[in-house]
């Protein structure tokens, strides 16, 4: 287990492996080794005049790369059987994006090859289209948030009573994880099998273009995580995110429950698959951070390629920097207007079983910009990995036949990794 670092070419990063490298030649002085290797890593990572001119190495690091001079450290020439002898993985860790001046060819988007001809576009009257503001504490909303799962499969909350000191604290925590230095960021880096800890996307691997963001996953206490990059001083850190995530469940089970009886169902009667059932299988909810730097050329950069969300719903928190798009048929492209305070609701696909295909899982992408640094943190609700999710069954009936076959919470989730946009599809009946 270890960290590769590769250097050269365009694709400057670090790609996190499982399997335990073969060397090609061991028995190198590590202190020797890792002199030059320490001139290569600040060579390879951000100068400009070392892209594509330092020949590939790959570097293996079994301690953690700030201990470098002292580590086990081998270092070899990359060769075609070199790359199956690893298995990296299909994404790479982040860009060490601080040191980048220019946007690398391997992050350029070109317009062909996003899903809409046009990034950006918006005719002046779509620009009309804007998705709806629900105020989640009004008695006689349900009307509103079924109109806008149908027709949006998104909306905004106001009035959830989520405190704005709480979100100030966690995007204060947020910026302070995202502005650790990468090695350090590294330390926790997100094994290719797994949701929790520091990487890039995991759609990632469905894309060839590279995405201009690097995110960090936890479920529940980050406590782990976060020893690492705080010996001394995690605290904070874990108690915000833990209460971030704790209002984000209250607030779910809300909006679950308003979705619901928009449809004149209940939480209490329709959701009793959703509960963990014998206490022993507990919900499986993810919370991400999500961190776009400024970007040289955000024309032609994606922050977050279009994907729909796994999850029941998702909460997004765009901390009041546009930057999240929906998708919508007719208008295209619509940009989430910031509003401070606000938190966006999307609609996943497991919603879109549940409802029997009457809520729609909402397509949507994250853009960057070349003057901040956005934060993004979203809460996917999630249910027990054993729960059987199906079609609910009032809303099943010879005029409505189920439109999707049950799966459990587990199953669907490898599904989306294995085939990603079309996993919806694939347990259509
Ligand atoms: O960063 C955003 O605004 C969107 C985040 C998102 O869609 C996700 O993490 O799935
Ligand atoms: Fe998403």
């Amino acid at each position: 287990m270890g960290v590769l670092a590769v250097m050269g070419g365009e694709r400057v990063g670090f790609w996190r492996v499982d399997a335990m490298v073969e060397p090609p030649w061991v028995g190198r002085s590590a202190a020797a080794v890792a002199s030059r290797v320490a001139v290569r890593v600040s060579w390879g990572v951000g100068a400009e005049s070392g892209w594509g001119r330092l020949s590939i190495y790959v570097i293996f690091l079994q301690n953690n790369p700030h201990s470098l001079p002292n580590s086990h450290l081998l270092i070899f020439n990359m060769n075609p059987t070199m790359e199956t002898q690893t298995q990296a993985p299909n994404y790479p860790l982040p860009l060490d994006f601080d040191n980048v001046s220019t946007l690398p060819d391997s992050y350029v988007w070109s317009t062909t090859t996003l899903p809409s001809d046009d990034p950006c576009h918006c005719t002046i009257n779509d620009r009309k289209a804007s998705l709806p503001i629900i105020d989640i504490g009004d008695p006689s909303t349900y009307d509103l948030v079924r109109l806008a799962c149908e027709k949006w499969g998104a909306f905004q909350v106001i009035n959830h009573g989520v405190p704005l000191s709480l979100f100030h604290e966690t995007e204060f925590q947020t910026r302070r994880l995202f502005s650790l230095p990468t090695e350090q960021k590294l330390l926790v880096a997100r094994l290719p099998s797994k949701v929790v800890g520091y990487g890039s996307a995991r759609i990632q691997a469905f894309y060839t273009e590279l995405m201009w963001s690097e995110g960090f996953g936890m479920m529940g206490s980050p406590v782990e995580h976060a020893r690492k990059l705080w010996p001394q001083d995690h605290a904070k850190f874990c108690e915000v995110m833990e209460q971030w995530q704790a209002e984000m469940k209250t607030l779910c089970n809300k909006i679950v429950g308003k979705m619901l009886g928009s449809l004149g169902l209940t939480h209490e009667d329709d959701m009793n698959w959703f509960q963990p059932q014998n206490g022993s299988d507990q919900t499986q909810c993810l919370f991400h951070l999500n961190s776009y730097p400024v970007c040289p050329d955000p024309d032609r950069a994606m922050g977050l390629a279009p994907h729909t969300d796994t999850s029941l719903i998702t909460v997004v928190n765009q901390f009041n920097t546009g930057g999240l798009q929906v998708y919508q048929d007719g208008a295209g492209w619509v940009p989430v207007e910031p509003i401070e305070g606000a938190l966006v609701v999307n609609v996943g696909d497991l919603m879109q079983i549940i409802s029997n295909g009457k809520f729609k899982s909402v397509l949507h992408r994250a853009l960057v910009n070349s003057t901040c640094h956005r934060l993004a943190t979203a809460f996917f609700l999630m249910p027990s990995s054993n729960a059987e999710v199906s079609p609910l069954r009032k809303l099943v009936d010879s005029a409505h036949p189920p439109l999707y076959r049950p799966v459990t919470g587990r199953e669907y989730f490898q599904l989306k990794v294995k085939l990603f946009m079309k996993a919806l599809e694939s347990i259509r009946l």
